[in-house]
This record gives structure tokens, sequence and C-alpha cells, in this order.
């Protein structure tokens, strides 16, 4: 039998992004990519982001967390997944631990921290942007990644062109626009995510600054399509706006799911992000889930 059968998980959303929470403490199991697609493949324990959490292995920490996406490609970051495992860890009854006021979590992208804002809100500590081509990553040594030559459509009358590339610990190009919903980003997504440009693959975000302290996004994620909430790109996209300075280091940035509060702190660099979320059931992963898992 598979060695994930029968361990319970939560399945939670930040802002409508679906994730699904899965607690390894105590244990030396992996998740694998095939079995991250299967337990995405099935109707109640549906995903875009899994996140699963390990037992701490550096000091200080107090778990260190692995994301997979729905495809079952790993990411190093994941905003509105990492406030749903904040809120497991500190108030679901099997998962919680006591703890210090704020929780110090090791992820593929390096420490972040997560302190409550409510009893269904959380602050994450998202650490500082990339910004050089190589951090992203870009396939071209880009000296000014606030706009990147790309475009797509007709030369003369492109649908989309010029975006801007930063790297919150995973690559995301957010393309500026009067109305995102006017584009079919569901058509194009999987395009520009793919495209020779992003090496390893990137988020795709369509942006407009309806004022400097309020921006409107929506995101094709990589390795999950659309998604209502993406809260890397939310940071992602304040931290462009700030380098156009088009925005101020403080906004709500709008989502399909909802509002997200994002800081670009000036003193130490590191992007902020405040928001819900929500609990939806808990369940077991079922062995047949992974009968033909591959
Ligand atoms: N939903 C996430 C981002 C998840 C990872 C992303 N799809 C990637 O592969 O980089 C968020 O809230 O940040």
């Amino acid at each position: 039998m598979n060695s994930l059968a029968h361990r319970r998980y939560l399945k939670m959303n930040g802002l409508g992004n679906e994730i699904v929470v899965l607690d390894l403490r105590g244990t030396q199991l992996a998740v694998q990519p095939r079995e991250a697609r299967a337990i995405a493949a099935a109707a109640r324990s549906r995903f875009d982001q899994l996140m699963v959490i390990h037992d701490a292995d550096r000091p200080g920490a107090d778990a260190r967390v692995a994301i997979y996406n729905a495809d079952g490609s790993a990411s190093a970051a994941c905003g509105n997944g990492t406030r749903c495992v904040a809120w497991a860890m500190t108030h679901d009854p099997a998962m919680a631990r006591p703890h210090g006021e704020t929780l110090v979590l090791d992820t593929d992208a390096g420490r972040l921290t997560a302190a409550a804002a409510g009893e269904f809100a959380f602050t994450v500590d998202m650490g500082e942007p990339r910004l050089r081509w190589d951090e992203i990553p870009l396939a071209e040594p880009f000296q000014d990644t606030r706009r990147i030559e790309l475009q797509i459509g007709p030369i003369d009358a492109p649908i989309l062109h010029s975006p801007s590339a930063v790297s919150m610990g995973n690559p995301h190009a957010i393309f500026w626009v009067d109305d995102p919903d006017a584009i079919d980003l569901g058509r194009i997504g999987p395009l520009l995510e793919n495209h020779p440009l992003f090496p390893e693959r990137a988020n795709i975000s369509l942006a407009h600054v309806a004022a400097p302290d309020r921006i409107v996004l929506r995101v094709w994620e990589r390795g999950a399509g659309l998604t209502r909430a993406c809260g890397s790109a939310a940071c992602a996209a304040l931290v462009a706006a700030v380098r156009l300075r088009l925005a101020l280091r403080r906004a709500v940035v709008t989502l399909p799911g909802g509002d997200l509060e994002i800081e670009w702190r000036e003193s130490d660099n590191h992007v902020l992000m405040t928001g819900p979320v929500e609990l939806e059931h808990d369940g077991v992963l079922a062995p047949e889930l992974f009968a033909g898992a591959a």
C-alpha cells in the first residue's frame, strides 16, 4: 500500500486559491510528483498547491515546508498556502504544536515567518524579492528587469508586451494592462508560462494599477493554471509596480478571490503579505487514489 494512504489532510483555501495541507512531521516520508498529481486529481482533495509540513532540519525553524503544484512540479514559494500552513500549525487540533508568536518556516525560497493577523488571517514575511535576470531566472541577460522584451500578437499591435519580471523565490512575469478581464488568460497563459525566455517556466500575471494603493490582478499559475488568487504573484506585482513608480510601497492587491494587503518594507527590503484563510474540510487520503499513480 502507498505510504501516504490513510494520512489525514486539510482542504483549505487562501482567497479561493485551493490548498491541501499534509503533515508528515515525525516520518521520513516525502511526496513524489506522481503522488501529488494523484491527490490533485481527486475531486475531494483537489488543489492548486499541496503544502507538505516536514520536521525542521535547521536550528530555529518550526518546520520545513515542501510545495507542489497540481501538475506535480515543485515550487519554492506559495504565499496563500503558507498562510494555510500557519493556520494549520496553530489551530488544527492534530497539527498545532506549542511555539512562539511567530512561526518560522523553512522553504526552498528561504526562511519565512508567519504571524496571526486575526483568527482566520495571517501575515507572512515573504522575504526579499529577487530582481536580477539570473535569479528570476530569465534565459537572456536583461540588465533591467523592470520591463523585459517580450511580446505576443502582431508586431505592430501586440496583445501583451514588455512585462516586468520578479522572483519571490518563484518566477513571475507581470504584464501591465488596462483591463485584466479583457484578455483571454486561459488561452495565453500556457503559452507564456512555457515561453523559452523562462527556463523554469513562470507564473503569468495581468495587472492594472487602479490607484497608487490598489492593483487589480489575474494570474495564470505555473503548474496549476488559472487560479482565484496567488499570493506570491500579488507580492511580485506590488514590487514591480513600485519599481516602475506606479504604486506606493503598501497597497491592496485585488484578485478574483478577494484582497491581499502587500507591503514592500523599505527598512529591510522584505515583502509582507496579509490575507485570510478558510478551512473547507479534513479527510484521509484513500489508498485507491494511488492505484494508478504514474
Ligand atoms: N498559489 C501560490 C503560488 C504557487 C506556486 C506557483 N504556481 C509556482 O509554481 O511558482 C501563491 O499563493 O503564491
